[in-house]
């Protein structure tokens, strides 16, 4: 394993990207404009990075609709654009300490994390995806004996796809994997905050083989460049990550613009439930922890609310009191860290105005409640919660824990579905029955049952109700989101019996 001078050593020789990528080279801002990047850990300067607007996305717009129409990409053999895909995976594979070490430098997330989680993750969801490429079939409907009726896939065009910073790579390949094993043309905008490793992908992606045009980044505001693609009449579709508040924008461009089809994959807060007869307290102790925890709470599914049984709560609590410990926040390149930074001091003021809004409200805070030096939160649990409090309600985004108690299975359903999101949920029962009808009556795109996590590139990732609209990212269903159906009516009738 790496040590944190191994890790400090590559940041002080690393060179950070700039430029946005678009048409398989570096491009700078018609306007010239640039905006810092900085660790949020340190504030230390990183990169200045080009600030394009809306004539570089129309620029960039250009430059993918011409390579999406002559099919230099999406006509190309399917095993041939899948060899393309697996060795971009490859590349990445070879690059994973640097990469790890960029996404940790300009995320704030432990380094230990994006080498365990981020970048493997990236790499599995790209060779997933590739993958399908030539093992998915197209189907044809049952037309009887007159008639062929073939049902074919076919790529959606150029896509546009908005970034949010808590996972910056892994949302990439949830969106690019998919957009780019359909045969699309992709315009990424990452996230402000956290654009270095979108960027050194799309160098890698040209050095794999992908043509140009077909994986453009293109750097800079949400209002600069995010409203631009949204509204762009030559872009097919979006899909976006993030808060809620800027997915409902996305489909106002669109209802404004070309009506583009728009995926959106939003906010969460998302329930933990644990029943009475929830067995081996320690380990759903744990499992607690680390839903509401993991990623400093920067994750749209983390289980952020726990909700238990009243005559289990004590004993939970305690067992949680027992293992908090284990969240050593720290240095993000020390290893050992397991919280690092939040993304930066407006979205630390953000968590921190929770944590006011708790005491304000005389709620018992039951570890943390602090900040510590930086833009660091210490992990927080807030007991007492009502359902009426914005602290139950609303997406807070940092290493806090509420905590609910409910004295019937019942009630743990109506607080589980009592928030205007629906993305994710975890149900904790040593008896399946109750445990899968629990499962089933929350309404939320993930369900786990004696577990936390987000599942495999091989299930559909989602929300319910304001959670997400339009699709799933990852699995085959994502392919959803990056394809049109088109129906090809073939006439099979004899020549004297006419025409279907
Ligand atoms: N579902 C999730 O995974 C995420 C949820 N969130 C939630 O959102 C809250 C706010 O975070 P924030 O970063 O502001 O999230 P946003 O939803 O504002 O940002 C996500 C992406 O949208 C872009 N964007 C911002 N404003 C616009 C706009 N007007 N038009 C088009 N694109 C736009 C952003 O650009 P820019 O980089 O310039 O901001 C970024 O690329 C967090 O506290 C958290 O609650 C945040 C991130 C991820
Ligand atoms: C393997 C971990 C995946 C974490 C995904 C979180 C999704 C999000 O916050 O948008």
């Amino acid at each position: 394993m790496n040590s944190i001078s191994d890790h400090a050593a590559l940041a002080r020789s690393m060179i950070f990207p700039h430029h946005s990528w678009i048409d398989g080279e570096d491009y700078s801002a018609l306007s010239g404009a640039t905006f810092d990047t900085t660790n949020p850990a340190t504030g230390e300067l990183l990169s200045r990075i080009t600030a394009c607007d809306n004539r570089d996305v129309d620029y960039a717009v250009s430059k993918a609709r011409a390579a999406f129409d002559d099919g230099r990409w999406r006509l190309l053999a399917p095993a041939e654009r899948k060899t393309i895909l697996l060795r971009l995976a490859s590349l990445l594979e070879d690059n994973s300490h640097p990469l790890a070490v960029m996404e940790s430098l300009d995320s704030g997330k432990p380094v230990g994390e994006c080498l365990a989680v981020d970048i493997p993750e990236t790499i599995h969801i790209l060779r997933w995806h590739a993958e399908t490429i030539d093992k998915l079939y197209d189907q044809t409907a049952p037309a009887g004996n007159q008639a062929m009726a073939m049902i074919i896939r076919e790529p959606v065009g150029v896509v546009g796809c908005v970034l949010p910073w808590n996972f910056p790579l892994l949302m990439l390949a949830w969106k690019i994997g998919p957009a780019l094993a359909a045969g699309c043309s992709v315009i990424v905008k990452p996230a402000e905050q956290t654009s270095l490793t979108a960027l050194r992908v799309a160098q890698l992606a040209t050095e794999a083989g992908v043509p140009a045009g077909i994986l453009n980044i293109v750097t800079g505001t949400g209002r600069e460049v995010g409203e631009p693609i949204g509204l762009h009449p030559d872009i097919d579709m979006v899909s976006f990550t993030g808060s809620t508040a800027t997915g409902r924008r996305f489909l106002r461009y669109a209802a404004d613009s070309n009506l583009k089809r728009v995926v959106l994959e939003c906010g969460g807060k998302n329930p933990a439930v644990v029943l009475e007869d929830a067995e081996d307290l320690d380990k759903v102790a744990g499992h607690i922890l680390n839903g509401a925890l993991w990623n400093m709470g920067e994750n749209c599914s983390a289980t952020s609310r726990l909700l238990v049984h009243s005559g289990v709560k004590d004993k939970l609590l305690a067992a949680i009191a027992a293992q908090i410990g284990e969240w050593k926040m720290g240095d993000p390149l020390d290893p050992a860290s397991r919280l690092g930074a939040l993304i930066g001091k407006a979205h630390f003021d953000k968590v921190n105005s929770y944590l006011a809004l708790a005491r304000a409200e005389n709620l018992t805070i039951l570890h943390g409640g602090d900040s510590e030096q930086g833009v660091c939160i210490q992990p927080t649990i807030i007991d007492g919660v009502s359902r009426d409090s914005a602290i139950f309600q609303e997406e807070i985004f940092g290493p806090v824990l509420t905590v609910t108690p409910f004295e019937s299975i019942a009630e743990a359903i109506t607080l589980a579905n009592d928030t205007p999101y629906g993305l994710a949920a975890a149900v904790y029962s040593g008896n399946l029955r109750n445990a899968l009808n629990v499962a089933k009556a929350i309404r939320a795109g993930t369900v786990t049952v004696n577990c936390f996590g987000e599942g495999d590139a091989s299930t559909p990732f989602g929300g319910y109700k304001q959670s997400g609209f339009g699709g799933r990212d990852k699995s085959v269903f994502a392919h959803d989101q990056y394809t049109e159906l088109k129906t090809i009516w073939i006439d099979l009738s004899a020549p004297d019996e006419g025409a279907l």
